[in-house]
């Protein structure tokens, strides 16, 4: 078993039972949990509590994007909630994510980690003229993750694409947390700046975000074990 685990599973569910049906079958030293805007929306703040008193380490995507007092507001909150990692949007500035870094400050080393979303992964290169952007994807990320880095934050999301780039431009403690993550033949869905779990790591990802191809799978216990197996 692993004390450090680095597959995130993604619980996108719209049932709270059969996201806890699923829970139950995981161990805490086999990955942490992220919950979403979904399964936030639907079963809120009681739902995380559960799952980490369950013993799991919570990630709270919900990516907060607001005027710098909101936000510090918002991630004081998640704090509050005791979840291990928070994030916001790096596209809304270092006003807003220094405002976030000091509110996350009073909690010393019980501080959620906070981090930045860069580009989504979802995202494609040839999306970024219509936001009015002229840079390729590794330029644009590079440059929100130099902004995070600047205001504060422990890391960024970003695709597994970009982790080599930024390891080598920001260091190797700056965390990078990476979703778009395939095993090789699963189905992309939605997601565009992809790579294997294997990929990622070598690539230098810290924490590897999955969802449907462990959750949507015949058998997620063993497809989690595989790509566990496949980062050893
Ligand atoms: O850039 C981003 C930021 C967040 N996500 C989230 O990660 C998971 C990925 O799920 P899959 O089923 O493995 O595609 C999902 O919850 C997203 O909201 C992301 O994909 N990309």
């Amino acid at each position: 078993m692993q004390t450090d685990p680095k597959v995130l599973v993604a619980l996108d569910f719209a049932s709270e039972a059969d996201a806890l049906a699923f829970v139950d079958q995981l161990d805490p030293s086999a990955c942490r949990l992220k919950v979403g805007k979904e399964m936030f929306t639907l079963f809120g703040p009681q739902f995380v509590r559960q799952l980490a008193q369950q013993g799991f380490d919570v990630f709270l995507d919900l990516k907060f994007h607001d005027i710098p007092n909101t936000v510090a507001r918002a991630v004081a909150a998640a704090a509050e909630l005791g979840v291990w990692m928070v994030n916001v949007h790096a596209s809304g500035g270092s006003k807003m994510m220094k405002a976030a870094a000091e509110a996350l400050a009073p909690y010393g080393d019980k501080a959620p980690k906070l981090i930045a979303v860069t580009m989504l992964t979802s995202m494609g290169e040839e999306e970024l003229p219509e936001l009015g952007l002229s840079a390729n994807s590794q330029e644009h990320v590079l440059r929100l993750a130099k902004l995070a880095q600047a205001s504060g934050l422990d890391g960024v999301v970003c695709s597994a694409q970009e982790a080599s780039l930024l390891k080598a431009e920001l260091g190797k403690a700056f965390e990078l947390v990476t979703p778009g993550i395939r095993p090789a033949g699963a189905d992309l869905g939605d997601q565009r700046r992809v790579m294997t779990p294997k990929q990622a790591v070598e690539a230098g990802s810290d924490y590897l975000v999955i969802g449907r191809p462990i959750t949507r799978s015949d058998d997620p216990l063993a497809t989690l074990k595989a790509i566990n197996a496949s980062l050893a």
